[in-house]
């Protein structure tokens, strides 16, 4: 299991001051950014083209989630976009071994997220084709949901595998992680925390990402 990294989402931030709000979060691992396209989720956010603009003035890298169709065919343009992970959709990849390598060779980490009903069995072999798995702990498309806590045994199913294949790859959760539900997270063997709302609702989004992250650390013992 890597360090406790976490990772907040700008879904729930002031999308007029994108540069202003990233540069609120010099504490984060990773800023997460949530690509929706209205097809595959519900909602509507933005392309390549922003996330380029993003890159250049973030304080830490960017970690693409493509909620998106298609994404065999426009996961790489993230990568372009200056991404140093790019997540796509199981659900949503024809071919996720080719799209994994496809990721790596160029030059970002390779990660494939699962919506809650979607089981973990069936990709166990897939697993060390990948630098982090994302297990959604909400239904994808919005921030500020409830979190998932059916989606508890999947994480810890997700990390026995990846113990019994000695493998480093993170273990991402994403979907109403908070001060109250980040434990139970960690608890099950998560290591990359996203919290959106969580973080831009507070006062102080850095200090709140420490206070996750002590909360987070604190769990594991
Ligand atoms: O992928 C997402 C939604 O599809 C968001 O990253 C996620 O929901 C974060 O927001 P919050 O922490 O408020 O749940």
């Amino acid at each position: 299991m890597g360090h406790i990294q976490i990772t907040p989402s700008i879904l729930n931030s002031d999308f007029a001051r994108l540069g202003e709000e990233v540069a609120r979060i010099p504490g984060a691992d990773w800023v997460h950014v949530d690509v929706m396209d209205n097809h595959f989720v519900p909602n509507l956010t933005f392309g390549p083209t922003m996330v380029e603009a993003l890159a250049r003035v973030s304080p830490v890298p960017l970690d693409a989630h493509l909620m998106i169709e298609d994404a065999d065919r426009n996961a790489v343009a993230y990568v372009e976009a200056g991404c140093g992970s790019v997540t796509f959709h199981v659900e949503a990849a024809k071919a996720p071994v080719r799209l994994a390598r496809e990721i790596r060779s160029a030059g970002a980490r390779a990660s494939m997220a699962l919506k809650p009903a979607t089981p973990i069995e069936p990709y166990e072999d897939l697993l060390p084709e990948l630098d982090m798995l994302l297990i959604m702990t909400v239904e994808p498309g919005f921030g500020g949901q409830k979190f998932l806590d059916l989606c508890l045994p999947k994480i810890r199913r997700a990390r026995a595998m990846m113990d019994k294949h000695g493998i480093e790859t993170w273990l991402q959760v994403d979907g109403g992680v908070s001060l109250e539900t980040i434990e139970r997270c960690a608890e099950a063997g998560a290591d990359v925390f996203v919290a959106g709302s969580a973080v831009y609702s507070a006062d102080d989004p850095d200090a709140m990402i420490a206070a996750l992250r002590a909360k987070a650390d604190a769990a594991r013992g």
